[in-house]
């Protein structure tokens, strides 16, 4: 079966320091994978690998079985950076389109898709105001938008749903299972355990480690705690050691 993302003992140094040593993990298609540590873990740096933006220093990872980086791929991956990367002097709308025609998609279907989304995170009235007019919230929900206008198979986001209100999450998590749901497979990171918890799996990483993998409840078991949050302190204590 081709595996969505695949990492191989993946290492990555910068200078003498180690942010991701030999790690190896797999997300199918059809599977929300949350990536979970505390800051400075190295969650991000996998995400740049998988993406083409850094290359590692061992190790190899690969997106739907073509090893990253890999031009033929990189309409398959939809990558939603944590800082949002819109061109603050163009309107919601103007971003869309250019991200839209970037990826070759054709001028009849950025319509249709583009109200799709705008709905999806309550944009729509909104589509001709200029990005620097809007709340950091609401450009990260444009920034989502426009992650999502090529339908991409790979999803990877870095913390999307920073600075968005509750009910807004929830609506982002009931349109990430549909997405996966028709195949798509979603990497996310997360600081929020309520959201580690809508994860098919969920992957600990500590010091550039894998610590633990497994479904948020598998977690909770293995750890012998009460509660996800519990044994993420659980574990990452336990690699502090
Ligand atoms: N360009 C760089 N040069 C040197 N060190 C770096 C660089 N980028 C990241 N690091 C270090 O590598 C480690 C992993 O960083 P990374 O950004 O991957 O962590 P993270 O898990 O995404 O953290 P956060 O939850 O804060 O976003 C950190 O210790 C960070 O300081």
């Amino acid at each position: 079966m081709v595996c969505a993302v695949r990492t191989v003992l993946l290492g990555k140094k910068y200078g003498d320091f180690k942010a991701l040593d030999n790690l190896s993990l797999e997300i199918n298609k059809g599977e929300i994978y949350g990536l979970l540590g505390p800051n400075g873990a190295g969650k991000t740096t996998i995400i740049k690998i998988l993406c083409g933006l850094l290359n590692p220093t061992s190790g190899e990872a690969y997106i739907l079985d073509n090893k990253v980086p890999n031009k033929k791929i990189s309409s398959d991956i939809g990558y939603m950076p944590q800082e949002t990367a819109l061109y603050s002097g163009l309107t919601i709308h103007q971003n869309i389109e250019f991200y839209a025609k970037l990826f070759g998609i054709k001028n009849n279907e950025i319509k249709e898709k583009e109200m799709e989304l705008l709905n999806f995170v309550d944009l729509y009235d909104w589509r001709n105001e200029i990005i620097e007019n809007l709340s950091g919230g609401m450009k990260h929900r444009v920034s989502l938008a426009c992650t999502l206008i090529h339908n991409p198979k790979v999803i990877i986001l870095d913390e999307p749903t920073v600075g968005v209100d509750p009910e807004l999450r929830i609506s982002f998590w009931n349109y990430f299972n549909k997405l996966k749901d028709e195949g798509v497979a979603i990497l996310i990171t997360t600081h929020y355990m309520d959201e580690a918890e809508r994860c098919d799996r969920i992957g600990l990483i500590n010091h550039g480690h894998l610590i633990a993998e497994n479904t948020p409840k598998n977690l909770i078991i293995e750890a012998g705690t009460d509660s996800l949050e519990d044994a993420f302190l659980k574990f990452s204590r336990m690699c502090d050691r």
